[in-house]
């Protein structure tokens, strides 16, 4: 099985969002401009969230505040590509962050107005995981 990947639908407040950082890959050249939650794989013996704080910190320069988890019906991973599964949590950069920028994963780090994000390319997996977090985000 190959490592789950773990991803932030990073709003721009936990308790009342109104947008999202959508970015869009660099690389691969197949999914290059597509877009994703940012985020990545979680290292041997690494706790999940412990794994995104990293990823964030890395791709994004970012700190989080990590807040509920968005699970698919009947289970707690989301089905990705390469026959991987991903966990993704609701999350708000923390007050003693940088904002966070595109680094070299991404073309793009951009603030996208919930109602928005369907009209954007999306890496096909991620559509379905995309309208949970609106849904999640604006109950
Ligand atoms: N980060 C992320 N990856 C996704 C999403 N949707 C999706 O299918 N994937 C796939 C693309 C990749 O095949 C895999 C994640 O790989 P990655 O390249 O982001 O992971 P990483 O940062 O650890 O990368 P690397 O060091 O191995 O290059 O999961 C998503 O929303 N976010």
């Amino acid at each position: 099985m190959p490592r789950p990947v773990v991803a932030a639908a990073i709003v721009d407040s936990l308790s009342d969002p109104t947008m999202l950082l959508a970015c869009s890959r660099a690389y691969p050249q197949e999914l290059r401009g597509q877009f994703e939650l940012p985020g990545g794989k979680i290292e041997e013996g690494e706790d999940p969230t412990a794994a995104l704080t990293r990823e964030i910190a890395e791709e994004l320069g970012a700190r989080l505040t990590i807040g509920e988890r968005v699970c698919p019906e009947g289970g707690q991973w989301w089905p990705i590509l390469g026959g991987r599964v991903m966990g993704v949590w609701l999350a708000e950069v923390a007050s003693n962050s940088q904002e966070p920028r595109a680094g070299a994963s991404h073309l793009e780090a951009k603030w996208v107005p919930l109602a928005d994000l369907a009209a954007l390319p999306w890496i096909a997996a991620d559509l379905p995981i995309v309208e949970a977090v609106v849904t999640r985000a604006t109950r």
